[in-house]
């Protein structure tokens, strides 16, 4: 079943979670009836365009919002009906990194009083010396060495790949199980992003972490992902979820194929136009009827594609809700669905 964490012990289950927000626009399904679960050592990457829900259901995983359906398991138990010890346990097992380490470092907390408060709220580092020690041996991880040329200083002081490293090391200070990175190398440039994706892969096999990693990016979706999983969502949903090298070698959703015709490193040969027949994201607070892929669709098929949501299902080794890819229903000549042809994503 690619839907679940394989054959490795589940760290997290994400079961049907669904999270709304309100706006003055009306309600906003940002995510709809995800499950995907992770299992220990292992990578799931959530891919998709702006706006599709990977951060909402990355803080749901990471237990920074409750969903207001479904539920999220960590380690069997459900995060939202811990006791206070079970929730101080948990807080420490699942750790979160943002997007943008400058706005998630407090500015006025030298590198050591960043990785030493941790420590100490848990009770991990008894002397400053301890702490220091352990802070320095956190640098060396992240590859932050020799450790005292960056223990005092300020994230001013230091660079956006530097700061991102600092933050993974915070991270890492409590021996967390799984980690939930948001985007966590989008803000650097590409020299040092490259750097650091592969410290953090190198952490993964190292450390047997669990992650769940948010990228809008494909290509870094296939370097990170190697040997784990990827979920593609669209307007809230999870529409094609299986292995990395099966969804970006030989991707089944026409979103899927899509997102890979746009980028040149993983669709090498002739530019394909995925023959989208819109290039608009619909509204969430206005979503098509049926599949909400549709209106863009080269598959479409009326009567069928905007009548009835297609559910998850097992097609070509991968889970994925079509209705033309499962057989439900067959592809329509493309040229007699086709409102406008072109048009990338
Ligand atoms: N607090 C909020 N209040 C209202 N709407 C929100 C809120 N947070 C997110 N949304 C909306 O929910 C949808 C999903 O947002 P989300 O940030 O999860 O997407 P994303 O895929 O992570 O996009 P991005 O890469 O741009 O962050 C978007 O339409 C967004 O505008």
């Amino acid at each position: 079943m690619t839907g679940a964490a394989s054959d490795q012990s589940v760290l997290l289950d994400l079961k049907a979670v669904s999270q709304t927000f309100h706006s003055k626009r009306g309600a906003l399904p940002a995510v709809r009836d995800v499950s995907l679960s992770v299992g220990r050592g292992e990578v799931l990457c959530l891919v998709g365009e702006s706006g599709c829900g990977k951060t909402t259901t990355a803080r749901m995983a990471a237990g920074l919002a409750k969903p207001v359906a479904g539920s999220v398991e960590f380690e069997g138990a459900d995060i939202w009906q811990l006791g206070k010890r079970e929730r101080v346990a948990y807080r420490k097992a699942v750790q979160f990194i943002h997007q943008d380490p400058y706005a998630s470092l407090n500015p006025i907390r030298t590198v050591y009083a960043t990785l030493a408060a941790p420590l100490r709220k848990h009770g991990l580092a008894g002397s400053r010396k301890d702490a220091w020690e352990q802070a320095a041996a956190l640098l060396a991880r992240v590859e932050m060495t020799p450790a005292a040329n960056f223990l005092n200083k300020y994230p001013h002081q230091l660079s956006g790949g530097q700061r991102q490293r600092v933050a993974v090391a915070r991270a890492l200070a409590l021996g967390p199980r799984l980690i939930v990175a948001d985007e966590a190398t989008s803000m650097l440039d590409v020299s040092i992003r490259v750097g650091v994706l592969r410290m953090l892969s190198k952490l993964r096999q190292e450390l047997d972490v669990g992650f769940v990693f948010i990228t809008h990016d494909l290509a870094i979706a296939r370097h990170f992902g190697t040997g784990g999983r990827i979920a593609v969502m669209y307007l809230g949903r999870v529409v094609e979820h299986g292995r990395t090298e099966d969804v970006i070698g030989d991707p089944q959703h026409p979103y899927t194929k899509a997102l890979l015709s746009a980028v040149p490193d993983l669709a090498p040969g002739p530019r394909r136009d995925p023959g989208l027949r819109g290039v608009d994201i619909p509204d969430l607070a206005a979503l098509p009827s049926g599949c909400t892929f549709h209106p863009r669709c080269p598959l479409y098929v009326p009567g069928t594609c905007d009548a009835v949501e297609p559910e998850l299902l097992e097609a070509a080794g991968r889970e994925v809700a079509c209705h033309v890819v499962a057989g439900q229903a067959d592809a329509a000549p493309a040229d007699d669905t086709r409102e406008k042809t072109g048009g990338g994503v």
